[in-house]
């Protein structure tokens, strides 16, 4: 898939060890720029692990990692961290209200936010404005989620790395944050590397898929290859048989 598209990130052969215990063996592969990939794969197979190899919250053992063809230990890392954001499944959030939390990237770096940027953000992520003044305590966990997103979305990311983000959502919430990251990706033409554990979700939303599992890429390609995988592990992960 890396011939088709340029690759926002790209891993070359890259391990990830803890102490003596492997926990990525040989990863290579891209992600490509302006699209959306999607991790799956069993519990403990490495995902959240490699989505900290992209922003540099850790760093391989062994080989490369490049972020639009420049290696990742060549950037500073506050300008990596400005240009790759990562949301989480329940994000940490200060005891204030929405304007004060949408603020904490900026203030982090001794700026401030507009308040008209920050109603866009609000409005990007389908927030209405008058929320902006509200406690974030006062909101219900799919505005949270939202709030969180538009906070992410402050340094304008080109690349968006998402840690199961609507996994505590009940089902409108879910699908009101998927619309809402298909539209940041075509409105912005953000890339977006998205681990969830429902291929359901993989399938819909993804535009391509990385299958994981014991620390290794075991298929890539278009999402489609979750309704037809190649390979017998996938294919019985696929069917529940490996959870
Ligand atoms: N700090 C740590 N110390 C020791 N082992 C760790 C640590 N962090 C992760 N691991 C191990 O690394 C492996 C990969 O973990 P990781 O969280 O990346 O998997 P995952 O695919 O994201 O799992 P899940 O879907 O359950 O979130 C697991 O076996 C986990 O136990």
């Amino acid at each position: 898939m890396s011939t088709q598209y340029k690759p926002a990130i790209h891993f070359q052969h890259v391990d990830y060890r803890i102490g003596d215990i492997e926990i990525l063996n040989d990863i290579t592969g891209s992600f490509p720029q302006g699209r959306i990939t999607t991790l799956v794969g069993p519990s403990g197979a490495g995902k959240s692990t490699l989505l900290k190899l992209c922003n540099g919250l850790i760093s391989p053992a062994n080989g490369e990692i490049f972020v639009k063809d420049k290696a990742i230990g060549e950037y500073d890392p506050v300008e990596l961290r400005r240009m790759v954001g990562m949301a989480l499944q329940s994000a940490p959030m200060v005891n204030g209200t929405v304007y004060e939390n949408l603020n904490l990237p900026l203030e982090l770096q001794g700026q401030q936010l507009a308040k008209e940027e920050a109603l866009e953000l609000l409005e990007d992520v389908g927030l209405k404005g008058d929320l902006l003044e509200r406690k974030v305590k006062e909101l219900s966990g799919g505005q949270r989620q939202k709030v969180s997103i538009a906070r992410t979305l402050v340094n304008k990311p080109e690349i968006l790395l998402m840690d199961e983000i609507t996994s505590s959502l009940d089902r409108a919430s879910k699908l009101e944050v998927e619309e809402l990251i298909s539209k940041i990706n075509r409105k912005y033409k953000t890339t977006i590397i998205w681990i969830t554990h429902n291929l359901q979700q993989a399938l819909e939303i993804g535009d391509y898929t990385w299958v994981m599992m014991d620390g290794q890429v075991v298929e890539t390609g278009e999402s489609s290859l979750l309704e037809d995988p190649q390979n017998d592990r996938v294919e019985e992960f696929v069917k529940g048989v490996v959870s």
